[in-house]
């Protein structure tokens, strides 16, 4: 998205749901976008598909404008985008396969292709046993599951997600991004995930945007969020809690390992090669973006229990690459 502005309504009563907004989107990439309630990220998601009124600026999906497509193109490209909803988006009176299929139906397939495509997304989803049912009968997490086999009847190559666990339960939750997951890495997607819970951010996104009355905030790589300590979204992800601490104060480093902390003994190391006394204060620890993040808030003294200096441990620490946030 290239400078993107989308306004609803007519002056005077105009709204800016998106302000000038400039974000990529890496291929067979999940990417989150947050922010609250009227930040604009329906919007944007519905940009992608030329859903929404973009007023300036340029929409690329795959090197292709959507902004200056014919109606045709548009619906060629729409034909690689699948959508998946909060609310599911079923019809009762249609049994499970049928709803997957109608998308095919729209496009003029025939009944074989249609119906032998429907097989493979259900089985996909795990679904194949509640082809003839009706939505009705299945649970939530179920109807989700035939929301995304429709999605994917269509064979995109871009799935996006308006909160789509936002509306079951956290084990449920955790068994539909577990599907993404797997079908992203099956089907060679790439996701645009729409969600205002940090926990779905954590458990799957590589990448997210932070929205705030239409305009983009912070746009990266969630690791290289988490890992900067002034960033808004990664503070989110990861809350640095020293501030609360009161053991805040001359001696006193927080810093932030990344991966597997069994082969890294630092503070044993640190003792021994500076001649100090390292008090742990608080160690907290959280699996983001498929990594094990630890942050450790340190108090560091000389033997005498003066403050120690910290530039050099800090120097030290780094080259180690260990992120120092604070001392
Ligand atoms: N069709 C529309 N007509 C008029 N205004 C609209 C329309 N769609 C969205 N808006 C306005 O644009 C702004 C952004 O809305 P949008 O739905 O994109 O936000 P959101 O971040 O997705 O919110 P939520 O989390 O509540 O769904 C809001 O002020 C909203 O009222």
């Amino acid at each position: 998205m290239e400078g993107v502005t989308a306004r609803f309504g007519r002056a005077p009563r105009t709204v800016t749901a998106l302000d000038d907004v400039s974000l990529t989107v890496a291929s067979d990439q999940i990417h989150a976008i947050i922010g609250r309630s009227g930040a604009g990220k329906s919007t944007l998601v519905r940009t992608i598909n030329g859903l929404a009124p973009v007023s300036s600026g340029r929409v690329l999906v795959d090197g292709e404008d959507i902004t200056a497509a014919s109606a045709a193109q548009l619906r060629a490209t729409r034909r690689r985008i699948g959508m998946v909803f909060q609310h599911f988006n079923l019809y009762d009176r249609r049994t499970v396969a049928a709803n997957v299929a109608f998308p095919l139906e729209l496009q003029g397939l025939s009944r074989a292709q249609a119906r032998s495509r429907t097989d493979r997304v259900l089985e996909l989803v795990g679904l194949s046993d509640r082809a003839g049912h009706s939505p009705a009968q299945l649970s939530g997490g179920q109807k989700q599951r035939v929301g995304i086999a429709r999605a994917l009847v269509s064979e995109p190559n871009i799935l996006l997600c308006d909160e789509a666990t936002s509306a079951l339960d956290s084990e449920t939750t955790e068994q539909i991004l577990a599907l993404l997951e797997d079908v992203r890495r099956e089907l060679g997607l790439t996701i645009v995930l729409i969600t205002h819970e940090l926990d779905v951010v954590k458990r799957i996104a590589d990448d997210a945007t932070l929205l705030e009355s239409g305009r983009v905030v912070e746009s990266g790589e969630v690791r290289s969020l988490v890992r900067d300590a002034d960033s808004r979204l990664g503070a989110a992800l990861f809350p640095h809690r020293v501030d609360a601490e009161p053991h805040n104060g001359p001696g006193s480093l927080t810093a932030t390992f990344e991966g597997n902390l069994s082969a890294r003994p630092y503070v044993s190391a640190l003792t021994r090669d500076f001649d100090v006394d390292v008090t742990v204060a608080s160690v907290s620890s959280e699996r983001i973006a498929g990594v094990w993040f630890s942050r450790f808030h340190l108090i560091i003294a000389r033997p005498d229990g003066s403050p120690a200096p910290l530039q050099p441990i800090s120097a030290w620490l780094t080259e180690r690459n260990v992120h120092v946030d604070r001392y």
